[in-house]
């Protein structure tokens, strides 16, 4: 039997539909939210990248900043952008596109973001409060594929997950919003043993490895929920960590690449602008956006 396929283009034009409609409540208070992007360099994924989240800010609402910087801009000048949009009270969120350029530390950069204005939730003062179920801004991919997640399966308590994966913008976040669900998680890499054993075991598999059609459909628990966070760019076009045209056969549900958790992405950061507007104007969160 095949899989039913998690749709993420569809979803997130939904969530998308759900912030415009918040950032309208807020523009009947006269508050516009405003997201600024930093990318540095020509990467061209990242220019694609930044050209959608420009173009999908304006469309629900808000207010877009797009600084677009030379590959050779110094770490100096990068530190005093943030600076000024820290300050800056139009500015609710700020991201700085990643990948960066090799000569800048993207530690120092990241955490130089006030917490409060960190839509991607990668500053370790967010990474601290969501470890520590605190309220914090969470990273945008796994949020999506939390939403995605409760969607298709509701309570995801005593569920056993395996993520495959354990990239701080992905694997351990991911981890900590499971387990924050009160799932059993498992989090793998490339020193697991057993790894294609211990999948088969997982209720919900999160694969995020970045290595294209890496799990194999005999890894895969018959009914399990496979969310597939890679996005590989191979002669074949783009493809996921998970061979789909395998573990549609076996899993219950299964987020396809592209059109998955991608868009998801994109519409959790506009999600976490939204979000973090309220917070800076005393508001309330808004309803079902945070986790
Ligand atoms: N500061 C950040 N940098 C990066 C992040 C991030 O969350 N914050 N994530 C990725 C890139 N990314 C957003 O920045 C992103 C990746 C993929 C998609 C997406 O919609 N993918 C489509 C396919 C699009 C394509 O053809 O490439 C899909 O999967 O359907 C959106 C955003 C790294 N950097």
């Amino acid at each position: 039997m095949s899989a039913t396929r998690i749709d993420g283009k569809v979803f997130a034009a939904t969530l998308r539909t759900r912030i415009a409609e918040g950032v309208a409540a807020m523009a009947d208070r006269g508050i516009t939210p405003g997201l600024a992007v930093v990318l540095v360099g020509e990467d061209p994924a990242s220019q694609v990248y930044v050209r959608s989240k420009g173009k999908m800010t304006r469309e629900v609402g808000m207010n877009s900043y797009e600084h677009r910087l030379p590959d050779d801009t110094s770490q100096g000048d990068l530190l005093a952008l943030v600076d000024q949009l820290n300050k800056d009270p139009s500015v609710n969120g700020i991201l700085v596109q990643l990948p960066l350029p090799r000569h800048i530390d993207e530690e120092a950069v990241i955490n130089e973001i006030l917490p409060e204005k960190d839509v991607d939730g990668f500053t370790v003062l967010n990474v601290g409060r969501l470890a520590t179920g605190q309220k914090a801004m969470v990273p945008c991919t796994p949020l999506g594929c939390l939403m995605m997640l409760r969607d298709q399966l509701g309570d995801l308590s005593g569920k056993n997950a395996v993520v495959v994966g354990r990239s701080n913008i992905v694997g351990k976040p991911m981890a900590q919003l499971l387990l924050r669900d009160s799932a059993t998680v498992t989090i793998a890499h490339s020193r697991t043993q057993d790894l294609p054993g211990l999948c088969r075991s997982a209720d919900i598999l999160v694969a995020a490895v970045g290595r294209p059609h890496f799990v194999k459909g005999d890894w895969i628990k018959p009914g399990a929920t496979v969310i597939d966070v890679g996005i590989n760019r191979t002669d074949d076009g783009l493809v996921g960590d998970v061979d789909y045209a395998e573990a549609e056969q076996v899993a219950g549900a299964i987020t396809p690449v592209p059109g998955g958790v991608g868009p998801m992405t994109i519409a959790c950061l506009l999600a976490n602008t939204l979000t973090a507007t309220a917070r800076a104007n005393g508001l309330p969160d808004p309803e079902g956006l945070t986790p």
